[in-house]
């Protein structure tokens, strides 16, 4: 199993390249399913996630492969399987994405259930309950969704109950085909919503009010193919910030959209960096240790809870007490404990993490658990004394393109080595 080993001391300089997001550009793979011709994606960033996504495409039929560097070609004309099995969906939970697009083109999806993960339970009660608003005959037999539609799907109006990012992706999805108009209401806000609006557009769909909590599409009887390149992922950009501001560094994230990142920029600021944007940069300078802040995760346009995980980081460190307050999912502090074998002072009361700067943390053996936390662990080997071990650095390569290179570019000491269990 792969490890990180990582030494402390380099404070991070220089620019770092941002890759495309992996939360637009699954969503948009998957909505490949709906284009009846060829089409390519580009600035698809290199994770296993993706892979995971190539290799479901390829299940179903779908032509998905490499062109060159980043940028794949589609051919979804040639679809004959509409079955995601759970092999591959346990590995990825955003698997749960064919089926929106597969009822909407062939009315039929079967789709494992995905599942609970790290960081809670994750229904997908919302989008089988918008499908059937759409007409769609839904069970759950064995463990899979079983979905089935004569003709096209309806046009509904559709109250989610909870805001769902990939709930609205499947439904946005499965609505571009139907017939007549869809309006979701209390639908997700999140910049790669909007992305994936932009997408089913240059295809020929007809969205209108992403970026609102009032989306409506009005269906169309097909959609053709359409170059487009992913939207910059905000959170490998927020990622970056955070590491160079904990060790005092300076630098500049290139390819990256400042406007995706309000909430993130005014508490680096808040914390205590100089933040500088351009049109696609990102700088930050942090000439003192970090001022402790205080954080509560939920919907777009707020603080997102992919990079919780990244600022209880830096709450260890810096100076004062912080409250950190997690209102998306249910379990998701599991690298508090690693942090505290770390010597950080956090106390966990129910959905919230009360921390303490310490002067310094100690390295230490940890274990990643989700994505984010593996990427909080790194930050924090980043600035403990001593050499710190990251171990099931899978995680990480789910969600974030050569984290290692990109690091050691800046300066930091970090190296992916074989770990003998
Ligand atoms: C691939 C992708 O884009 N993943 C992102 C997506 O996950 P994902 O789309 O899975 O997260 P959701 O927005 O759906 O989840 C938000 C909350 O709604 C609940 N819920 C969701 C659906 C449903 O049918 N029923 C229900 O109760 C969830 O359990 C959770 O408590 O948005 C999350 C919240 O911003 C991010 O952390 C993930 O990185
Ligand atoms: C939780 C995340 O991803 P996923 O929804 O794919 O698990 C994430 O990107 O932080």
């Amino acid at each position: 199993m792969e490890a990180f080993r990582i030494n402390s001391g380099n404070k991070l300089h220089g620019d770092v390249t941002i890759s495309g997001a992996k939360n637009a550009a699954l969503p948009i793979l998957f909505a490949t399913i709906l284009a009846e011709t060829p089409l390519q994606i580009s600035n698809v960033p290199k994770l296993n996630d993706i892979e995971t996504t190539i290799k479901l495409l390829a299940e179903l039929g779908a032509k998905a492969s490499w062109s060159a560097d980043n940028t794949i070609d589609f051919d979804a004309s040639n679809i004959t399987n509409c079955l995601a099995p759970y092999d591959l969906v346990k590995t990825m939970r955003a698997s749960i994405l064919v089926l929106g697009p597969l009822l909407a083109r062939f009315g039929h999806a079967e789709v494992s259930l995905p599942g609970g993960c790290a960081i809670g339970a994750r229904p997908v009660d919302l989008h089988i309950q918008g499908l059937k608003l759409m007409g769609a005959d839904i069970t759950v037999e064995n463990g899979y969704i079983v979905a089935k539609n004569d003709g096209r799907l309806k046009g509904a109006t559709i109250f989610m109950d909870a805001v769902s990012v990939t709930g609205t992706e499947n439904l946005m999805m499965a609505a571009a085909l139907a017939e007549g108009t869809t309006v979701i209401e209390n639908a997700a806000r999140e910049p790669e919503i909007v992305d994936l609006a932009n997408f089913i557009n240059a295809m020929g769909g007809k969205i209108t009010g992403e970026g609102t909590d009032t989306l409506t599409i009005e269906g169309v009887e097909s959609l053709t193919g359409a170059d487009y390149a992913v939207m910059p992922d905000r959170i490998e950009t927020g990622t970056f910030l955070v590491a160079a501001a904990v060790t005092g560094g300076k630098i500049r994230c290139l390819n990256t959209d400042p406007s995706s990142l309000d909430a993130v920029l005014s508490k680096l600021q808040e914390a205590g960096a100089i933040i500088t944007t351009g049109d696609d940069w990102i700088g930050l300078e942090m000439n003192d240790k970090p001022k402790a802040v205080n954080i509560r995760t939920a919907p777009h346009p707020a603080f997102p809870t992919d990079m919780q995980a990244q600022f209880v980081t830096l709450n260890t460190i810096a100076d004062g007490t912080a409250t950190t307050v997690e209102t998306i999912f249910e379990n998701r502090f599991m690298h508090v404990p690693e942090l505290q074998r770390m010597g950080a002072n956090i106390k966990l009361e129910g959905n919230t993490a009360i921390s303490v700067g310490v002067e310094r943390l100690t390295a230490a053996q940890v274990m990643a658990t989700d994505l984010r936390a593996s990427a909080s662990l790194v930050i924090a080997g980043l600035v403990a004394s001593g050499e710190t071990i990251v171990d099931r650095i899978y995680h990480i390569d789910r969600g974030y393109q050569h984290i290692e290179d990109k690091l050691q570019k800046l300066g930091a000491d970090i190296k992916r080595f074989t770990i003998e269990k």
